[in-house]
């Protein structure tokens, strides 16, 4: 069984299309030799989310700062950890007070959470289990020792590594840096992404609809997009389009035109460009055909025209090449979730297949999600999959799916980041 990544799943080779190349294969061709871009920048916290850590920051202080209240109550001496003490309330020290003098046996000093505890504090008793008589505060449940202090260091030691380069800062990692005392972060500069569509029948007679679809995929902090429209089926203005971007990108992201037809101009526009392509056929379903080379320093993806083909090529390989030169950890993505098949179908084994699918229910037995497909496939069909709630995996050796069966499904959210 795969590992549950999008692109290790293992295939099989029944197809009746000979030669077709497995998506990791495709994957390990795509990702060699490509780096993440060199550069970096120190940007403030507030400007930071999104953006892929470039080098290991430290932090400038332990965590918490000082020895604190965890609750509102009293802070006590070790002596008075006993039962009948009733030790004398010196005096109240909030959340941003100094802690002032230690205390001794006998003392007690009321405290309020976050509030430092003076030394010789030994346990906070909650404001709920005591009772106050004439200045002094009796426990009515005694605290073990160390209750209800949070110690200085407990949770980071200034200097401590605080996260892994190639982490993509989000709240937690904002709130964590913050804490720790980082006021500027140093990330790798945005991915420069050229997006272009190809084809003449594009805003005549169909609409565009990759370019939007993609635009949004690469709408992420990390990427810096800059939209080339559509290019008609013109070799030479593919060709001088190719090499203008090329001189200021990291990649050039296109769709349509691929799959080896006398209409399919891009990977020859590529190749008179100067640069590498490789033209693939894939054992994926949908996005069988696709591109891929290099021009200059610029790395080039091209998609697949039917829409489902583009999606899924852009998630299965586009997203991890753009995880390589962003430095992002995250090559692989989020593991898909196990699910059930709600009902069964048939289908031509040979290549993996990427099926927009919905939730329909929960299985009583096991408490996996159930789900199906969310409409006839095809691979130029937006309805299903606009319909559905992600994507079911099914391997390329499966000729029959029955209800009840274990499958693996990416949740757009989870698996993609779609909202
Ligand atoms: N003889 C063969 N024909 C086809 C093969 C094959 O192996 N042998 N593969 C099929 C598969 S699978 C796919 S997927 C498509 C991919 O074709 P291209 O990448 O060359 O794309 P086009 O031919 O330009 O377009 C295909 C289809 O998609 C529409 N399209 C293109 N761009 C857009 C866009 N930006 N927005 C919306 N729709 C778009 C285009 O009008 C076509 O209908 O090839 C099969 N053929
Ligand atoms: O594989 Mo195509 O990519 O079926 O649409």
């Amino acid at each position: 069984m795969p590992d549950g990544t999008l692109i290790q799943a293992p295939i099989s080779c029944c197809d009746d299309e000979p030669g077709l190349l497995p998506v990791v294969e495709a994957r390990a061709r795509l990702l060699r030799g490509a780096t993440p871009v060199p550069e970096e920048e120190a940007l403030p916290l507030a400007a930071a989310l999104g953006r892929v850590l470039a080098t290991v920051p430290r932090s400038g202080r332990s965590l918490p700062p000082f020895d604190q209240s965890a609750m509102d109550g009293y802070a006590l001496h070790a002596a008075d950890l006993v039962p009948g003490a009733a030790p004398r309330i010196l005096r109240r020290i909030a959340a941003g007070d100094p802690p002032g003098p230690a205390i001794g046996p006998g003392e007690a000093v009321r405290v309020l959470t976050g509030a430092p505890v003076p030394p010789g504090a030994a346990a906070v008793v909650m404001e709920e289990h005591v009772v106050l008589r004439g200045g002094t505060v009796a426990p009515r449940r005694l605290p073990r020792p160390g209750a209800n202090i949070r110690r200085l260091g407990e949770d980071l030691a200034a200097g401590d590594v605080l996260l892994p380069p190639g982490t993509r800062l989000d709240a937690r990692h904002l709130a964590l840096l913050a804490a720790a005392g980082v006021g500027h972060v140093p990330v790798r500069r945005r991915v420069r992404v050229a997006l272009l569509s190809n084809g003449n029948e594009l805003g005549v007679a169909i609409q565009d609809s990759n370019r939007p679809m993609l635009a949004a995929l690469l709408a992420r902090p990390e990427l810096a997009l800059t939209d080339l429209g559509v290019l008609p089926d013109d070799p030479a203005a593919l060709t001088a389009a190719l090499g203008e971007a090329a001189r200021t990108h990291d990649l050039i992201l296109a769709s349509g035109g691929v799959s080896g037809s006398d209409a399919d101009h891009l990977p020859g526009a590529l190749h008179r460009a100067g640069g590498e392509v490789e033209v693939l056929k894939l054992a994926q379903k949908p996005g069988k055909p696709l591109a891929h080379g290099r021009l200059g320093s610029a790395r080039c993806l091209f998609l697949p025209g039917n829409p489902l083909a583009a999606l899924v090529g852009f998630l299965t390989l586009g997203r991890p090449l753009l995880a390589r030169l962003s430095g992002s950890a995250e090559e692989t993505g989020p593991a898909p979730l196990a699910a059930l098949a709600a009902r069964g179908f048939l289908r031509r084994p040979g290549r993996e297949e990427f099926l927009p699918a919905r939730l329909v229910g929960q299985d009583a037995a096991s408490g996996l999600p159930l789900v199906e497909p969310s409409g006839a496939f095809g691979s130029a069909r937006l309805v299903p999959l606009a319909a559905a709630d992600g994507l079911l995996w099914v391997p390329a050796a499966t000729e029959q799916v029955r209800p009840g069966d274990a499958l693996r499904f990416h949740p757009f959210a989870a698996s993609f980041g779609l909202a």
